[in-house]
């Protein structure tokens, strides 16, 4: 799928792997709305964005995804602003052990709620031009993590419902792709302020340092490649890419049917 002039949303898109999937999308010519609680981080990245691809190429859209209102609102906007919707990025997202609550309202609720409110206007049954929905989710949506329980099921929901999502619409018809980028450990914000989100499980944070330490950490780049992959190889529909140091893998899964 050539990206010249699709239309893409990204959550999350102020800074870090949301930032880096957002830059890769309009260095290969898509059209880019940037969803985000972060005003001010969101402004200055447009500002930059702005000088090296044009203004007319991207949107800032204040929106929080728990907020059903306003998700609702950013993506009428971008329709209304580029004329549909043809990529969605679902990468919003935070690990906080001690605010559990909100990590599964964010993570998986928001996830979900964005990826129900965007079907609304991609699926061609019901007049969209179809396209592909790549969710950001973590090797911890793969196997179990120790320090992080509560971000670890968020994530397992959310490879869960990517791919069962890839079923749904292959079975109905909806002319729409689900993907998973599943990355270990990655430089961002998310994971410098590990050390205050840990909550009850932060006695662990010097196992999982060792852990981090002999798996390796990757820049927001790296997983913006394999993000920029699911989305332009149409033969990919229900694929779960781990990408960790030196490492990129496709995530077998079996097939009930
Ligand atoms: N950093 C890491 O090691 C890894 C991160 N991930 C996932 O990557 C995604 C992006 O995280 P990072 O870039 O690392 O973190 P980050 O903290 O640098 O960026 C997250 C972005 O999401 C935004 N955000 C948070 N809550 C939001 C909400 N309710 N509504 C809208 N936007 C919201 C933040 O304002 C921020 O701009 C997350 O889903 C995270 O779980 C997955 C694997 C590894
Ligand atoms: C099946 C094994 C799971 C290994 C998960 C690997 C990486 C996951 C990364 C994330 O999704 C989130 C980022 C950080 C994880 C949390 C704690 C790391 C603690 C190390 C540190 O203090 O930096």
């Amino acid at each position: 799928m050539a990206l010249n002039d699709k239309v893409a949303v990204v959550t999350g898109a102020a800074q870090g792997i949301g930032r880096a999937i957002t830059e890769i999308l309009l260095q290969n010519g898509a059209k880019v709305a940037l969803l985000d609680v972060k005003e001010t981080e969101a402004k200055t990245l447009k500002k930059a964005l702005d000088k090296q691809y044009g203004q007319e190429k991207s949107l800032f859209l204040k929106c929080n995804v728990e907020s059903e209102e306003q998700i609702k609102a950013a993506l009428q906007r971008t329709v209304e602003t580029f004329g549909g919707i043809d990529i969605v990025c679902n990468n919003a997202g935070i690990l906080n052990e001690g605010e559990w609550e909100k990590t599964v309202s964010i993570n998986l609720v928001g996830h979900i709620k964005v990826a129900f409110l965007a079907l609304q206007h991609m699926n061609k049954l019901t007049g969209g031009r179809g396209g592909v929905m790549v969710g950001t989710a973590s090797m911890a949506g793969l196997g179990p993590f120790f320090t992080c329980p509560v971000y670890s099921a968020t994530k397992h929901g959310v490879v869960g419902f990517t791919r069962s999502m890839a079923m749904a619409s292959t079975a109905s018809g909806y002319g729409i792709r689900f993907n998973a980028v599943c990355p270990g450990f990655v430089q961002t914000d998310l994971q410098a302020n590990i050390p205050v989100n840990l909550g009850q499980f932060s006695q662990l944070r010097d196992i999982a340092k060792q852990l981090e330490e002999k798996m390796g950490i990757i820049t927001p780049s790296v997983v913006a490649e394999c993000v920029l992959e699911l989305v332009t190889d149409e033969t990919k529909n229900g694929e779960a890419i781990l990408v960790k140091h030196n490492e990129k893998t496709y995530v077998p899964f079996p097939n009930p049917i």
